[in-house]
C-alpha cells in the first residue's frame, strides 16, 4: 500500500483542507495520513473561526507518522503561520519524500488562512525543498509581487518561482476568464505544457485547489512521474467539478465520487 500525507487545516464543512485531501487519497487508492496545522469552523458560506495548532504539536504529529510509516509523497495546504512553516521545513530535512506545496492563502469567502509574514517563510524554507508548487493566480501574484494577466506574465511569474528552488510550478487558471480552465506547467529544465479543460459555470468550487494538489500527491505516491501525476490530477478535479453535489447554501464542495463512478473528464494537453 502506498502511503501519503497531508499537512493542512481542517475544514469542518468537509469540502476543503484535510477532509478534501483524505477523500481524494481514498478515491485514488492510497493510504492517507494527516498532520493538522489548524482547525477551522467553516462551511460553504465561509470561515467563522480559526484555532491553530502549535508548531511543537505539528512537529510531533509529523514525527509520529514518519517514525512508523514510509511516506512516499506529501502535500501542504493551509499552514497558517511562519512558525509552523519553519517547523515543517525542519521536520522534512531528513525525509526522503516528494513534496507538493499548495500555497493556500485566502479562502474563497475572503478570509486569510495564512498570516502575511508567513509568505516569506514559505518562499525561503518550503519552496526550495518542494518538488511541485500549485499557485492560483492571486497566490502567484503574492509570491512574486507581480500583477499577472497575460500568458507572458504567467511565464515570467513561473520563472521567478522556479528560481526559489522548486522543480515544477503549476500555474492554475481557475481564477482567469474564458471558456476553458487552463493550467500551465513549467519545469526547471525550461520545458512547459498546458492542460485545457472546459470551464464549468458553477459556484461549487470550494476545495478545488485542495483536491487538485491532493490528487497530484496521491499519483506521485503511486509512482507516477511529476508530469503524469499533474495530468491525472487535472482529470480528477475536472470530474469532481463537472458532477456537482449541490449541497450547502454557498460555494459547495466538489464531488470526489465522480471518479469512483467511472466518470472520465476530458483534458487536452498542449505541448
Ligand atoms: N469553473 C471551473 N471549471 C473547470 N475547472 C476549474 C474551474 N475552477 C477551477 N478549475 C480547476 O481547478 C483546479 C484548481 O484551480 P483553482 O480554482 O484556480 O485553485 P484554488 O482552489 O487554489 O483557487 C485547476 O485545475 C483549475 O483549472
Ligand atoms: C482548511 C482549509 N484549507 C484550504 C482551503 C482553501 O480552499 P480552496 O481549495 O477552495 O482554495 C479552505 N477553505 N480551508
Amino acid at each position: 500500500m502506498n502511503i501519503v500525507m497531508t499537512i493542512a487545516g481542517s475544514d469542518s464543512g468537509g469540502g476543503a483542507g484535510i477532509q478534501a485531501d483524505l477523500k481524494t487519497f481514498q478515491e485514488l487508492k492510497v493510504f492517507g495520513t494527516s498532520v493538522i496545522t489548524a482547525l477551522t469552523a467553516q462551511n460553504t458560506l465561509g470561515v467563522e473561526g480559526i484555532y491553530p495548532t502549535t508548531p511543537d504539536f505539528v512537529e510531533l504529529q509529523m514525527k509520529a507518522v514518519f517514525e512508523d510509516f514510509d511516506v512516499k509523497a506529501l502535500k501542504t495546504g493551509m499552514l497558517f503561520s511562519a512558525d509552523i512553516i519553519q517547523r515543517i521545513a525542519k521536520s522534512l530535512r531528513d525525509q526522503e519524500v516528494q513534496i507538493v506545496v499548495d500555497p493556500v492563502m485566502i479562502a474563497k469567502g475572503g478570509q486569510a488562512l495564512l498570516q502575511e509574514d508567513a509568505v516569506r517563510a514559505m518562499k525561503k524554507e518550503l519552496l526550495p525543498i518542494a518538488n511541485i508548487v500549485t499557485p492560483n493566480i492571486p497566490e502567484a501574484e503574492t509570491i512574486t509581487g507581480m500583477n499577472i494577466h497575460t500568458a507572458e506574465e504567467i511565464r515570467e511569474a513561473a520563472e521567478k518561482i522556479l528560481q526559489l528552488g522548486v522543480d515544477c510550478v503549476v500555474m492554475k487558471g481557475g481564477h482567469l476568464d474564458g471558456p476553458s480552465a487552463v493550467d500551465t506547467v513549467f519545469f526547471k529544465d525550461g520545458s512547459s505544457f498546458k492542460m485545457r479543460s472546459k470551464r464549468i459555470n458553477t459556484k461549487h468550487t470550494h476545495g478545488t485547489g485542495c483536491t487538485f494538489s491532493a490528487a497530484i500527491t496521491a499519483h506521485l505516491g503511486r509512482g507516477l512521474s511529476l508530469k503524469e501525476a499533474i495530468i491525472e490530477a487535472k482529470k480528477f478535479v475536472q470530474g469532481a467539478i463537472e458532477n456537482p453535489l449541490n449541497i450547502g447554501h454557498g460555494h459547495g464542495p466538489t464531488n470526489h465520487f465522480a471518479h469512483r463512478l467511472g466518470y472520465e473528464a476530458e483534458v487536452e494537453i498542449i505541448e
